[in-house]
């Protein structure tokens, strides 16, 4: 049974339709990814899965749950994390700061326990040194000692992206949506988190979906690629089969050829 399943979802912005009847089943434990050439719909489908934006038609559904019409943070609540294209840190506060952020919506601890958070052996401080565990533990496995103590804001791009996979993970999520979890990472820095979104989903069992643009991430860690092309679904299926469709073929080679008409437009 599919842990989560989109449904004729389609999004119309004014007179462009961004989403056209797309549907989608993913199984608890799989890792599916998303492409398609730039426009393609991509973005707006996490948006709509994430809450940011409210589909024109069609479901998602998480669990059984209905998500289409819940908020952001009660999607994020029902174990629906997500990561970010550009990335969404507090460059002002440290890696530690904005991992704890991540627990921020475990936290519910009520107002008179928050008083007493500094006795030690009080409920709140108890649920402190939890929350604080579990943070330490994703900060060892992601290998982020050194940017512990460190504003992220200083610290180097593809770092940052890990820890905001780091943010994503503290909230505990089942499913977890990455936008373009390796662009602009170095080669050593993409074959590290490889092998750590393999990591989180075989051993913490997450579900993920992944919107990629670099293919040999896409053939390597897939089981199941969706191919976009203005809004539509036009492939899915196994990684090798969905590279070797006729449709898909010509999707990517007419955006490069528009690409180079607007290159030579420019020259
Ligand atoms: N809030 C919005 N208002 C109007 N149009 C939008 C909005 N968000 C997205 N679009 C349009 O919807 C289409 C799909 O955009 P989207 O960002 O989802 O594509 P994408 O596949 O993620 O692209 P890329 O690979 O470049 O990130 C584009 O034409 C975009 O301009």
């Amino acid at each position: 049974m599919p842990i989560f399943e989109i449904k004729n979802l389609s999004m119309v912005f004014g007179g462009l339709t961004a989403l056209d009847n797309v549907s989608l089943s993913v199984e608890k434990g799989s890792t599916t990814a998303v492409i398609g050439p730039n426009g393609a719909g991509k973005t707006t489908l996490f948006n709509c899965i994430s809450g940011l934006y409210k589909p024109s038609s069609g479901e998602v559904v998480f669990k059984g749950q209905r998500l289409t019409d819940k908020k952001p943070h009660q999607i994020a609540n029902l174990g629906v994390g997500r990561t970010f294209q550009n990335i969404e840190l507090f460059n002002n506060m440290t890696t530690l700061e904005n991992l704890m952020l991540g627990r921020h919506m475990h936290m519910k601890t009520g107002l008179w326990a928050s008083c007493t958070w500094w006795r030690r052996g009080s409920k709140a401080c108890r649920l402190e040194i939890d929350h604080r565990a579990r943070v330490e533990r994703i900060i060892d496995f992601l290998d982020l000692q050194s940017a512990r103590n460190r504003f992220v804001g200083g610290l180097p791009y593809g770092t940052q992206k890990v820890v905001e996979l780091g943010r994503a993970l503290a909230t505990e999520p089942e499913l977890l949506l990455l936008d373009e979890p390796v662009a602009g990472m170095n080669l050593e820095e993409k074959q590290d988190l490889l092998f750590w979104l393999q990591d989180i989903k075989d051993q913490f069992g997450v579900t993920l979906l992944i919107i990629e643009h670099d293919m040999r991430v896409v053939m390597e860690i897939s089981d199941k690629v969706m191919v976009l092309n203005y809004g539509k679904p036009i492939a899915y299926g196994a990684p090798d089969e969905v590279q070797k469709n006729p449709d898909v073929l010509a999707a990517y080679i007419g955006d490069e050829q528009a690409a180079a008409q607007a290159g030579g437009q420019h020259a």
